[in-house]
């Protein structure tokens, strides 16, 4: 094998150069509100010896960066939804800026093995879907340059003229396992031309959206890792995608972990002398209970409070304030601390054990809430561009408290937020009124980028149906109305045959004419014209 013709002194100095550009980059506008735990020296000397292809991504992601900026400027939003069909996609680019590729309805249409979404598919499912949209946007690009350009200057006033090249958000889950899958993921991604991914704080194989019960987080440092390991494959490949940081804090369940001092706060425990929550449930198996019965019947009997909550119980009033008083001299106080904590200022003792309510799998109770929610998304930020606390429910109190609390440490801070299709904002007590200009009070806290991920699911299956049973009831009189001819005479035309610029017939034509001459396409373009 030929050896690398590079004496040490180029090396070193061409690994110097390499180091200068990144700090510039990392110090330019686009990314000077990042804080990295590493230094640029370590990332230079994990590249490789030639450029990542990574420009695609890049320019995907300043474009997107600007476009939210801007929002964010003039108080305003995008609001776009999920798909992950290409024909879908190119309709959009006349009403959205962004596309959002969904984990969720890739795990229902671009599997093998469909299923509910608790993020279960291959963890390079979204990323080939990402390669999919992108190549399908560049040949929609490609094929309207090349018909406007064969139109003289004049005649390209009239001619249709989108951005195709929307810039794409994508789901990345929980990075689907350790430091290394999340690496290769988030490499996918960049390679596939994403704009922008994000990454939550569950736990792999705990996204539980159906029974709602069991959805697990993981710690805030672990969580943190998760977004570290993107951040620094972007920074390998010197790409300027955007990270977006979600955290699933709000309703979530279990933490897998108190590892983290930071989620102590949260940990919910027994305070009644009670025994294992497992061995109960295991004693109401061996007696033929109903498990889920025994197991709320425990609940009931544990007294389940977080510490404070405890202290709270038995304290006095002036026990408490000094109890209170004493946590509140540092940021974040581990289990053992405040335990000392309470020693010195409650006269009682405080019962507490956060181990007789774990799980089966080891899981310890978490009782979520949205400060909870704003410390994670606050100890994030540096490491991301936006931000997003999905939400079960629109709460609006919780939404307001959240983008709040965040931009007081943050004032620029961008946010994301999703609609999931069964939100019931009548019961969350939204009148129509307030409903209408939800997206735009949102967009006023900073929510700039706001999407509908399963349009696709709620959305095409809603019309698939509705234009079966047309179909299947009206015939080609049917189609004729309600579709071939609103789609031929809407302005701007919905694509579909115009003219063979959509389906790319004139670009087809091109290839051939470069190759072999205008010959070879004459008679087509002849009977092409009579038909229009
Ligand atoms: C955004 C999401 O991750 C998705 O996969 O589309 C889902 C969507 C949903 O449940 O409505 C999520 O919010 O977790």
């Amino acid at each position: 094998m030929p050896k690398l013709d590079i004496s040490l002194q180029e090396e070193q100095k061409s690994f110097e150069v390499e180091v200068a550009a990144i700090e510039k980059q990392w110090a330019a506008p686009r990314q000077s509100h990042l804080k990295r735990p590493y230094n640029a020296r370590t990332i230079a000397a994990l590249r490789n010896s030639i450029p990542a292809p990574s420009a695609a991504s890049s320019t995907q992601g300043v474009k997107l960066w600007n476009q939210l900026r801007t929002h964010n400027e003039n108080g305003t939003c995008e609001l776009t939804f999920g798909t992950t069909d290409p024909v879908a996609v190119s309709q959009m680019a006349k009403h959205q800026q962004t596309v959002y590729v969904s984990g969720a309805l890739c795990g229902f249409s671009e599997v093998a093995l469909p299923g509910m979404d608790h993020a279960d598919y291959p963890w390079d499912t979204v990323p080939k879907v990402v390669t999919k949209i992108f190549k399908s946007q560049l040949w929609h690009d490609q094929r309207q340059r090349q018909f406007r350009l064969r139109h003289s200057v004049e005649e390209r006033e009239g001619l249709e003229n989108w951005d195709y090249l929307a810039p794409i958000v994508a789901d990345g889950d929980m990075g689907f396992g350790s430091l290394t899958s999340t690496m290769k993921m988030a490499r996918e991604f960049v390679e596939a031309g994403v704009a922008m991914i994000h990454i939550d704080d569950l736990a792999i194989g705990m996204k539980k959206f159906t029974i709602g019960q069991g959805r697990t987080i993981v710690p805030t440092s672990e969580y943190l890792d998760r977004l570290t390991a993107v951040r620094m494959q972007f920074d390998i490949m010197g790409s300027e995608t955007l990270l977006l940081c979600r955290c699933d804090t709000d309703h979530s369940e279990f933490i897998t972990s108190v590892v983290d001092e930071r989620d102590h706060e949260y940990v919910l425990g027994a305070t009644k002398k009670v025994g294992p929550l497992q061995k109960h449930l295991k004693d109401a198996q061996a007696e033929g209970k109903d498990l889920k019965a025994a197991r709320n019947e425990w609940m009931e009997s544990a007294g389940l409070k977080t510490f404070d909550e405890a202290v709270e119980a038995v304290a006095s009033k002036e026990e408490l304030e000094a109890y209170t008083a004493e946590l509140s001299k540092q940021k974040f106080t581990s289990l053992s601390t405040r335990r000392e904590i309470a020693a010195k200022t409650v006269k009682q003792d405080v019962f507490f054990d956060w181990e007789l309510p774990r799980s089966s799998m080891g899981q310890y109770l978490f009782k979520s809430c949205v400060k909870a929610a704003v410390e994670r998304a606050v100890a994030a930020a540096p490491l991301g561009d936006v931000t997003w606390a999905r939400m079960d429910s629109p709460v609006w109190k919780d939404l307001v408290e959240f983008h709040t609390e965040v931009r007081k440490v943050f004032p620029d801070r961008l946010f994301a937020f999703g609609y999931t299709g069964d939100y019931d904002f009548a019961k969350a007590g939204f009148s129509e009124e307030k409903v209408k200009t939800f997206h735009l009070d949102l967009a006023k806290m900073g929510v700039v980028w706001q999407v509908q991920p399963i349009w696709s699911l709620q959305g095409l299956n809603l019309v698939t149906e509705q234009f079966g049973k047309l179909w299947a009831e009206e015939g080609i009189a049917g189609y004729l109305r309600a579709v071939q001819g609103p789609a031929l005479s809407t302005k701007p035309m919905t694509d579909g045959f115009e003219k063979l610029s959509y389906c790319g017939g004139y670009l087809a034509d091109a290839f051939f004419e470069t190759v072999a001459g205008e010959s070879i396409t004459e008679r087509g373009r002849a009977l092409d014209f009579k038909r229009h």
